[in-house]
């Protein structure tokens, strides 16, 4: 399924990663099956599939946390390579550093990327400014409420400019209205960076509100079973017949797989 066509989508975007012939074996345990898929820059691409396809393994070797088998990925026609690109990561129960103030949290991966003063301080306040903690910087994570401790981890992962900011299930445990507050911000803040970001979700109704186009995995061995590219306008509403269509669509392709 398609809501708008492959050729459109793809059409003056440049490819930002490039997964060639990805395989992964834990022992004799195949998990991913000779994947192959582009993302492109300044996308937001959502990855869902059913429950142990091997989604989590698959961000893994994106961020190169742990070693692919066979196949490759590319960084803006290089090899990944932590020394080169900016890998970010989001994992299911992030945190914020608790014995930093929300600032020294920000500026945590400047400072490890080891980027002049003046440009931690730049890009430490502008990321203040784009989650509204400003009034804020000198606080503890314990000081700060659920929400806004997420926005802190956001803040801190877009602030290193990331190649590509990977998300394993960032918002799964949180409730509801949480959720739907904090998909809203991470909306805001992709569009206002344009940021290439790779999302996974169990959660099919979270992937058509935020993706651009849906990477749908096979049970385990995951190959990618479909790409879907959803072209609904934004801000999306839940219950508008276009997007309830999709998100059938989606749940059904995942089911009867
Ligand atoms: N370090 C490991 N060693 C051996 N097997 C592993 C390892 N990590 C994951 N697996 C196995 O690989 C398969 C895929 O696991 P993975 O966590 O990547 O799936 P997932 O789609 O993210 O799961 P979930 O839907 O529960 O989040 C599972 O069968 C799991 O048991």
């Amino acid at each position: 399924m398609q809501t708008g066509t492959k050729g459109t989508y793809a059409k003056n975007r440049a490819i930002k990663v490039r997964v060639s012939n990805l395989t992964k074996y834990y022992g004799d345990l195949l998990v991913l099956d000779n994947i192959n898929f582009d993302i492109y820059k300044g996308e937001l691409l959502c990855i869902v599939g059913p429950t142990g396809c091997g989604k989590t393994t698959f961000l893994n070797c994106l961020s190169r946390f742990i070693p692919i088998t066979t196949g490759s990925i590319d960084v803006d026609g290089q090899p990944a390579d932590p020394r080169l690109h900016n890998i970010a990561f989001v994992f299911q129960e992030v945190s914020a550093i608790p014995w930093l103030t929300v600032e020294d949290n920000i500026r945590f991966g400047l400072r490890v990327k080891r980027l002049p003063h003046e440009e931690i301080e730049r890009r430490t306040e502008r990321m203040l400014e784009i989650v509204g903690l400003t009034r804020y910087r000198a606080y503890y994570p314990q000081q700060l409420s659920a929400s806004m401790e997420q926005r802190v981890v956001i803040a801190r992962n877009f602030a290193i400019n990331p190649d590509l900011l990977l998300m394993d299930e960032p918002y799964g445990q949180l409730d509801v209205k949480l959720r739907y507050y904090l998909e809203d911000e991470l909306m805001r803040i992709w569009r206002e960076l344009g940021s290439t970001v790779a999302f996974i979700t169990h959660n099919i109704e979270e992937a058509v509100y935020l993706a651009e186009r849906i990477l749908i995995l096979s049970p385990k061995p995951a190959t990618i079973k479909e790409e879907v590219i959803v072209a609904l306008p934004h801000p999306r509403q839940y219950d508008d017949p276009e997007f309830v269509k999709v998100r059938d669509y989606v749940t059904e392709s995942i089911k009867w797989w």
